[in-house]
């Protein structure tokens, strides 16, 4: 039996297929341009490929709502082509296979709890500090959804005391992402992320940030583990700086894991969300 994913992101879709082990059989990388060109290109890769379901985890905000008119939508996004878009409908309208529906993030927070990091854990929350910040969660197991799905980037953070830059998120300027992706830094410094020395100032306002966020996400939702990954946490330097400020904040007030075990970078790497996607498809069917 052989099972389907997409790993939807705004740079990239990969699609795969693999057994019932992961054992991936072929994997596609494909722009994201616009619908009619990027799902003609998806659906020429499945049509190939007898698959028993499907995993997506898609770049969003998306509709994870099953009580929803537009339950696999894409909703809001700035990539305008993509606005509005009724990906799972497209999906099984071709398909006659039960598709399984996910956040990009929430697919590799998945992938990060089965297979990565966090394996042998029953919840872990992960992170991906980028172009933007976003996040999934796990709890017992089960991807948290509600109403919506969580969107972790975008919470609000105290201004570091010497942080004078005002925050690039076009809807709230200075949130979590607005102050600490990728662009942010770049914007603060005039130096690109990867360009500035791993002794900057900058490593420590940007520890700071996702400290004081973790911190939010360890009182909401106690996970056993926050997995970190995205091109600024190739910064290493970050994790110790991230510890030290994390408990600085916390001081004291709830009990977690041992901090090296607690926020840890990411195990599956790249690999997360498409993991993550391929076992859900798997899930959905067995
Ligand atoms: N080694 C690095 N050190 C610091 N910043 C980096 C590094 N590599 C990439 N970045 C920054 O990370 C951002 C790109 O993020 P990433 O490589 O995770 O890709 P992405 O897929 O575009 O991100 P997203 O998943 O948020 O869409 C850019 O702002 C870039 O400057
Ligand atoms: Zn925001």
């Amino acid at each position: 039996m052989l099972y389907g994913a997409i790993e939807a992101g705004g740079t990239k879709f990969v699609c795969a297929v693999s057994d019932e082990n992961l054992d991936i059989k072929e994997r596609v990388s494909i722009p994201t341009t616009v619908p009619e060109e990027t799902m003609t290109a998806v659906f020429a890769f499945f049509d190939q490929h007898d698959v028993a379901s499907i995993g997506v985890g898609s770049f969003g905000p998306i509709d994870v709502n099953k009580k929803s008119e537009t339950y696999g939508y894409i909703t809001s996004t700035p990539k305008l082509a993509w606005a509005h878009y009724n990906f799972l409908g497209a999906l099984t309208e071709r398909y006659d296979v039960p598709v399984a529906w996910t956040t990009d993030v929430n697919a590799a927070a998945y992938g990060e709890l089965k297979k990565g990091a966090a394996v042998g854990k029953d919840s872990c929350l992960y992170i991906t500090v980028g172009t933007g910040i976003g996040g999934g969660v796990v709890i017992d197991g089960k991807i948290i959804n509600g109403y919506g799905h969580p969107e972790v980037g975008h919470i609000l953070v105290r201004k570091h005391p010497e942080d004078t830059y005002g925050g690039a998120c076009p809807y709230h300027g200075d949130c979590l992402e607005g102050v600490a992706a990728g662009p942010s830094l770049e914007q603060r410094h005039g130096i690109k992320g990867h360009e500035l020395g791993a002794k900057h100032k900058a490593w420590d306002i940007e520890a700071y940030y996702l400290a004081q966020a973790i911190m939010s996400y360890t009182l909401i939702l106690s996970p056993e583990m926050v997995v970190m990954g995205g091109g600024v946490m190739k910064q290493t330097q970050l994790f110790p700086l991230m510890r030290a400020s994390f408990e600085k904040q916390m001081n004291g007030y709830v009990a977690t894991p041992p901090l090296e075990d607690y926020i840890v970078p990411c195990g599956l790497g790249d690999n997360a969300g498409i993991t993550g996607c391929l076992l859900l498809a798997i899930e959905e069917v067995n």
